[in-house]
Parts: C-alpha cells; sequence; structure tokens
C-alpha cells in the first residue's frame, strides 16, 4: 500500500503494529538477519552497513571516532554509518549503541557521575532519574540514541569485578532505583502505555537496557561470567525484581549475562528468555546479546558456533552483539532457517521487535544526530548535579577516637593541613572502570574534571590555610613535621579496572594505601581517611588507627563533592547500600543472611549536620 510519502511503514501517522506488519512483508531472509545483527563500529563501513543490512553498529568500552573526540565528530561518524543503512533498499535506520556505566563515560570531557555502588547510597531516586536524563542528554549529544545501561545487578558478593557496577546487593535498592534511571533515560511512560512495550518519549532521550538479565551479581565466588547457583526462588527473589521493575518502565531492550544459571549458560536460556522474560512478564522489546556472547556459550569459546547461534536464536535473542564475526553469524544463520532447523517464525519475532524499538523511539522520523545538542557534552549544569550526587554518596563509617572529639567536620581555617594518598590527586583513580577505555585509566589527563585535592584547596583557599601534598610522605617526614599539621587527609584506595579484571578474593587495600595510613595515622597527626574502591575492602586493621572514615566509593569527575562534605558545606547522608565485611572469609554475606556479623552493617552511615563555613 502506498500513502503520499511512500510505502505505508514509513507514514508516522500509522498505526505502529501496521507500520511493523508493512515493512515486515516487504523484507528479504537478508534484510531481516541484517536486522538482528549489531557490529562493532571498527568495521562499520558504509559498504558493510549497506551489503548486510546492518540494523545495528556499536562502540565497546574504549571504541571511539579518535582520541579525544569532539561532539562533532561522533555525530558525523555516526551519521555516516546512518547514511549508508537509509541508503538501502527499504531505508531501515539502523541503531547506534554504546555503554552508558556512568554518565556517557568513554567520551572525552563528558560529565562522569558516580559509579553505581554510590548512587546505591544515595537512597535518593529523584537524584538518579536526573542523572538518566542528564545522561540522555550527553549521550544525544554524540548523536546516540541508544545505551547499554542500566546495569541492575544484584551483586552479592564483592569479589565480583562488577559489583561497582551494581546499585545494592538489596534487591529493593536496586529496584527503586531502576524505576528511576530508566525513565530518566527513555522519559516516562505515558499513562496509557501497553504493559512491557518499549517507550522512548523523543529525541532528547535514548533508549535503555537493563543488564544482564539474569543473575549477574550472583555468582560463585563472584567470579566473573561464571555460574550463578540458586533455586528459581532465590533467582526470583534475589536477581529478578529489577526486571519486572525495568519491564514496568517500558525499558526498550535487555541485554542476557555472560553468567550461567544452575550450569546453564543463559545465552541458551530459553525458559528464562522466552517462557519468563518475553511470556510471563510480557516484555515486548527486544533482547540482545552480550559481547560475542554466543562464541563464550562453549568452552573453548567459539567451538561449534553454529549449534551456539541455534541454541541462542532459538533461546529468543533477537540481537546478537558480533563486534566482529558477522558474516559468520549471518551466513550459520541464514543456513539454519534455510535448513528449518529454526522456523521463519522466531526470526519474525526477533525483527518484529527490534523494528518495534526504532518505530516506537522515532527512528526512521530522525535518523540522524543533531548537532544542536552539542553543548550538553559535560555541561556545567550536569557537572553540579554529578557533584551533588558525589555528597550524597559518601558514607560517614567513624568519626571521632574514644574519648576525642570528632574530627568532621574539618575546620577550613588551619595552620596547615597534609594531603597524602594515591587517590588525592588522580582523576583517573577517582573515576574508576568504563572511562575513557574499557579498563578505566591513571592521571590527570584523561578527560576533564577536579580531584579531591583540588576540591580541598579550593575549600581553604580564602581562609589562609597552607595545603601541603605529599602522595606517599615518608616516616621521617611525617615525625619532622607532625607538630606543625593541624590535620591530615590521607585518600588511597583501587586502581581503575572492568569486569574480570576486577575479581578479587582478598579485596584488602592495595598498596601502598596502607603504608600511607600507617605512616601518616600512625605518626601522630590527626587524620582523615578517605576510601576510593568500587567496593567495600578489608578495613579493619586500619580502623582504631584512624580518626575518621569515609567511603567515597568511585565519584567520577567532580571531586569537589568530597571535599564539600569533608569541610562540612553539606552534611553526610550516605547510608550503606553494601554489607561491610569483616573478613572475606565471611563472603557471601548479605543483609538478611542468618549469619550476619559485619563491621558495618548495611543502612549503616554515621550523619553529620552542615557547619558554617568558618
Ligand atoms: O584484551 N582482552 O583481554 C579483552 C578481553 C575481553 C574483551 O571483551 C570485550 O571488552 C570490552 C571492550 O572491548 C567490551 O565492551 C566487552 S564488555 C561487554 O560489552 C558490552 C558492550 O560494550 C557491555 O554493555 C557489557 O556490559 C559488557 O559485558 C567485552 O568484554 C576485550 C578484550
Amino acid at each position: 500500500q502506498q500513502y503520499d510519502g511512500g510505502a505505508r511503514y514509513k507514514d508516522p501517522r500509522q498505526p505502529l503494529n501496521r507500520r511493523i506488519e508493512d515493512l515486515l512483508a516487504r523484507m528479504t531472509l537478508a534484510e531481516k538477519i541484517g536486522q538482528m545483527s549489531q557490529i562493532e563500529r571498527e568495521n562499520a563501513t558504509a559498504d558493510v552497513v549497506r551489503g548486510y543490512f546492518v540494523g545495528s553498529v556499536l562502540s565497546g568500552g574504549g571504541s571511539v571516532p579518535a582520541p579525544q573526540a569532539p561532539a562533532e565528530a561522533w555525530v558525523e561518524m555516526v551519521n555516516e554509518m546512518q547514511r549508508a543503512a537509509m541508503s538501502t533498499r527499504l531505508g531501515i535506520p539502523m541503531l547506534y549503541g554504546i555503554d552508558a556505566v556512568h554518565g556517557h563515560g568513554n567520551v572525552y570531557k563528558a560529565t562522569v557521575f558516580p559509579h553505581n555502588v554510590g548512587l546505591g547510597c544515595t537512597r535518593d531516586p529523584e537524584l538518579v532519574k536526573k542523572i538518566g536524563a542528564a545522561t540522555a542528554l550527553e549521550v544525544r549529544a554524540t548523536g546516540i540514541p541508544y545505551v547499554f545501561a542500566p546495569c541492575v545487578a544484584v551483586c552479592r558478593d564483592p569479589r565480583w569485578g562488577r559489583c561497582y557496577e551494581s546499585y545494592s546487593e538489596d534487591p529493593r535498592v536496586v529496584q527503586q532505583m531502576t524505576s528511576s534511571i530508566i525513565p530518566g533515560l527513555q522519559g516516562e511512560i505515558p499513562a496509557n502505555g501497553r504493559r512491557g512495550a518499549p517507550f522512548v518519549a523523543g529525541q532528547r532521550n535514548v533508549a535503555a537496557c537493563s543488564k544482564h538479565y539474569v543473575g549477574d551479581g550472583g555468582t560463585t565466588r563472584g567470579i566473573n561470567e561464571n555460574n550463578t547457583a540458586a533455586s528459581f526462588h532465590e533467582l526470583l527473589g534475589v536477581h529478578m525484581p529489577p526486571y519486572y521493575s525495568a519491564v514496568i518502565q517500558g525499558v526498550s531492550t535487555v541485554m542476557v549475562s555472560f553468567s550461567s544459571w544452575n550450569g546453564v549458560k543463559m545465552h541458551a536460556n530459553h525458559f528464562l528468555v522466552t517462557d519468563f522474560l518475553k511470556n510471563r512478564l510480557r516484555f515486548r522489546g527486544f533482547v540482545i546479546s552480550d559481547w560475542r556472547g554466543l562464541d563464550k556459550m562453549t568452552s573453548p569459546e567459539h567451538d561449534d558456533y553454529i549449534t551456539s547461534v541455534k541454541l541462542g536464536i532459538l533461546a529468543a535473542i533477537d540481537m546478537v552483539m558480533i563486534p566482529y564475526t558477522y558474516t559468520e553469524f549471518i551466513d550459520d544463520l541464514t543456513a539454519l532457517v534455510r535448513n528449518g532447523t529454526i522456523p521463519m517464525s522466531r526470526i519474525d519475532d526477533a525483527v518484529r521487535r527490534i523494528l518495534r524499538v526504532k518505530f516506537t523511539m522515532g527512528l526512521f522520523e530522525d535518523p540522524y544526530g543533531d548537532p544542536s545538542l552539542a553543548g550538553e557534552l559535560g555541561k556545567p549544569e550536569h557537572r553540579e548535579l554529578a557533584r551533588e550526587a558525589v555528597r550524597r554518596s559518601l558514607v560517614l563509617l567513624k568519626n571521632g577516637k574514644p574519648g576525642q572529639k570528632p574530627l568532621l567536620p574539618l575546620p577550613k581555617k588551619a595552620g596547615r593541613i597534609l594531603v597524602a594518598g594515591s587517590h588525592a590527586d588522580n582523576l583517573g583513580y577517582q573515576c574508576g572502570g568504563w572511562t575513557i577505555t574499557w579498563q578505566g585509566l591513571g592521571g590527570n589527563n584523561l578527560t576533564a574534571g577536579t580531584t579531591i585535592l583540588n576540591g580541598i584547596k579550593r575549600a581553604v583557599q580564602d581562609h589562609g590555610t597552607e595545603v601541603v601534598y605529599s602522595e606517599s610522605p615518608d616516616a621521617g617526614f611525617v615525625q619532622r613535621n607532625k607538630g606543625r599539621f593541624d590535620y591530615a587527609v590521607v585518600v588511597v584506595g583501587e586502581p581503575p579496572y572492568a569486569e574480570s579484571f576486577g575479581d578479587n578474593l582478598n579485596l584488602t587495600i592495595p598498596e601502598p594505601g596502607p603504608s600511607v595510613i600507617r605512616v601518616v595515622c600512625g605518626g601522630g597527626i590527626r587524620c582523615a581517611v578517605v576510601l576510593v574502591s568500587g567496593r567495600p575492602l578489608a578495613v579493619e586493621p586500619y580502623v582504631g588507627a584512624v580518626d575518621a572514615l569515609v567511603a567515597a566509593w568511585l565519584p567520577g569527575t567532580e571531586g569537589e563533592g568530597v571535599s564539600d562534605v569533608l569541610f562540612g558545606d553539606y552534611g553526610f547522608t550516605g547510608k550503606l547500600a553494601r554489607t561491610w565485611f569483616r573478613s572475606v572469609e565471611q563472603l557471601p554475606m548479605n543483609v538478611g543472611d542468618a549469619r550476619y556479623d559485619p563491621l558495618f552493617p548495611f543502612g549503616f552511615g554515621l550523619g553529620l549536620e552542615t557547619q558554617p563555613s568558618t
């Protein structure tokens, strides 16, 4: 059927399902399988996008058009690929996806918000919704309409390298944040919206992706991509609740986990993907695999690949993230359909879901990035929001030794103060993984932001206080000068990491952190220790020696949020969203467990009122 602008599916006045069915009926098998293929941007030349009818392109962690690429370069890159997609016979726009783990973290000069482990401590859904909206604007500033966020993992063991991507060990906190970040990213679903239907409000919002379905945070000893041994009841009670919330909020896509449930790979789990997510929860967006998720179904990886393709597509994965081996995937899936192993009805279900998301989000009407949004990237209002999130995420674990007055809030007016530690003046360390590169970086040149030391200096600059910074002062220095310092701030913690590179069985504070704590705090200077980490660490050996202890998590680019609270311009309001263990031998140990003997329990956090600046 024609309308004045061409085929019915191109007419935005047509009902959604009529557009979907009209387009589907026109598509060849090659065009359908192309829609199910997501390739890495490195391979997405115009010829490949056009020749394989590619439906989606992604940036893997750290995959950028050029180092320190500005928003305009991102928009041009995405639009060039889109022009190729729009030039195909049916002109189906491609969907560009990227991670937004803590803001638009891959992108130079984007606002980097606190990682989820800190946001969970705010217990502030409205704040998290605003972060979603700001993130959507920064992602759109680069011409991208789709993010692989939020991670809605319920991390049950801090030995997991991705625990910082999880809001909490408590599914209710994760649900609360999920129900906020998704409408922040996608926009609020309409009151009369169809349950489970994907929703994106407009061109200042992005399609979201709740991940990694399901049980990614429950693996044995927190081993990344490993097995989650749990009864169906426990899976439903601990790991599934955030997906109820995500579907209710109209999440557009769900990403399947690399992990297994009771020995069955999630990427091959028909019961949980089809029977439960699609049929029981009525999820009507599309299910996407993780990076090379079909390859990783077997050990060794990619062994008997065509069987993995069969199992994954029949489990009901709809779009496959095949960064590099897209020709093999396309050939294998084509063969499986041609020989009847995979029915065309399964392919049509996948393509309907993909088209439903693309039509709903207006991608056919607005396929290209909007250069006028470039100013949204890293804009001051977003940085102020991030600074507020840092303030609200800090958790005060100790303040004052027995019989002594509390150290915090620190007086701005002091003769001389010492700032020490590897994380005091290191923007990369305070951002953590998934920042500019997949694994994150050290140093202060990776992007724009303010370090914790910057914040301390600015806080005291008008009060005649001298700030002495020494990353790793030796005992002699401290002994010679201890009488000259009113107090010290010691900032230590973990270096950046992502995924399996962060798996850690001992969870000790990495050196030189403990040494600096011992030298400074044990050297007779009153000290506040600020811990920059993606999770609770083994701090019991040091708690007695310090005057104050603050969990800052991974605060991101706005380090002044830490000094705002250290000096009392704002109070401490954060509450632990994770149990703080005494010893790793206790793990896993979560709130509600019969055996529960934490150093600091779930929900703990000392309060501290603000004080007039002195
Ligand atoms: O050199 N090595 O050793 C190495 C190892 C593993 C790699 O594998 C790859 O590295 C990353 C960067 O290339 C990719 O982002 C993914 S991660 C995956 O990708 C999705 C899209 O980014 C995210 O939404 C998911 O949440 C996440 O689980 C993969 O792990 C790459 C290199």
